[in-house]
């Protein structure tokens, strides 16, 4: 396991990047935003505080949020300040998915997942300096938040023709089940995190996948409208595999960052098995390696070289990062012991 602060969770330390922004668009890391000049004026200047939450909804995090966490991580290093928010309240609510209604799990069993999702989290964040991470629980504002408050205060800003416009909502509302009156909610809590966030940390930024647009767009109108400020948010795009399968899956299983749940040896395999038409593009999301080394791998990927040098590399540096050295080292030694 990575210490915090640790040489290794901290790699790609020291590098400044010429503009972050910039940097982000070249990763593709970039699917909506809001004014893209804007932010990249914001992000070019003094540090801003800028945050991404994450539902436990498992007792780990899995692959999809390991773009989050880098991301976040790549603002860290050029400077700005990240607040890690793990969803202690949201969790009990259940972000709508297109298909069907989420599980609600016990208080008991989603208090002990935000516990390990905060460690998870302080792996990729950096703890130190000016621009130290926080880690907050969006049930400390919203558990001692009544019913009536709730509906009074912030309900007033929504309007029900919007809500139901949103993406995961207009599906859930177009299938059989319909959606429940919770889930129907959640993009509310989620815009009352970035209206909190604002108020007590000066939060400006707010980042996440691009499925997670209406939300991120709830809380950008909650606060205009609340305390006449425009802040930002973008979205990350989804990560697809060239042939159309499912990334970030192995056999039909997501792929857990947690060692327990999905051993380093399967972690390192998973990368190592990327198609050569997809690996660039996971060196630039999934790595630090800089802008002159992606290139060099991209040209020897070109060639048809067959010694896989990307795909090593590629799992060589997200098994680092996720794991440590030493695990992946170990997972290294079992492949070439079986492939002898
Ligand atoms: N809705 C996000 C998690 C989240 C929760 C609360 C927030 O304030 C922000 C993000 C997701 O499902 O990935």
């Amino acid at each position: 396991m990575n210490k915090r602060g640790s040489a290794e969770s901290m790699a790609g330390e020291g590098r400044e990047p010429e503009n972050v922004w910039d940097e982000l668009v070249w990763r593709g890391l970039i699917q909506v935003s809001t004014d893209r000049e804007e932010l990249r004026a914001l992000l070019a200047g003094p540090p801003v505080v800028y945050y991404c939450g994450f539902d436990p909804t498992a007792p780990s995090l899995h692959l999809g949020h390991l773009v989050q966490l880098l991301t976040m991580r790549r603002l860290q290093l050029a400077g700005h300040r990240p607040v890690g928010l793990v969803g202690g309240s949201t969790g009990l609510i259940g972000d709508p998915r297109p298909t069907a209604e989420r599980t609600l799990h016990s208080r008991a069993t989603v208090a002990e997942w935000v516990d390990k999702l905060k460690s998870q989290l302080e792996r990729y964040l950096s703890f130190e300096g000016d621009n130290s991470a926080r880690i907050v629980d969006n049930l400390a504002w919203t558990a001692p938040l009544s019913a009536l408050d709730y509906l009074r205060e912030i309900g007033t800003h929504y309007r029900v023709g919007t809500m139901v416009k949103k993406d995961a909502v207009s599906s859930r509302l177009a299938s059989a089940e319909g959606i429940s009156y919770t889930e129907f909610s959640y993009q509310i809590l989620q815009g009352l995190d970035f209206l909190e966030l604002h108020r007590q940390l000066g939060c400006v930024l707010q980042t996440g996948g691009a499925d997670q647009w209406g939300n991120l767009m709830s809380g950008t109108a909650l606060i205009r409208r609340v305390e006449g400020k425009s802040v930002h948010a973008f979205g990350t795009p989804l990560i697809t595999n060239s042939d159309g399968t499912k990334f970030g899956k192995s056999e039909g299983n997501a792929i857990w960052l947690d060692a327990d749940m999905c051993s380093p040896y399967s972690f390192y395999r998973f990368w190592l098995d990327t198609d050569d038409s997809d690996v660039i593009a996971r060196l630039k999301i999934f790595t630090f390696l800089s802008r002159p080394e992606i290139e060099e791998y991209e040209a020897a990927v070109a060639t048809d070289a067959p010694d896989r040098a990307a795909q090593r590399r590629l799992a060589f540096e997200v098994t680092t990062q996720v794991h440590g050295s030493a695990a992946t080292e170990t997972a290294i030694r079992r492949i070439h012991d079986s492939s002898r």
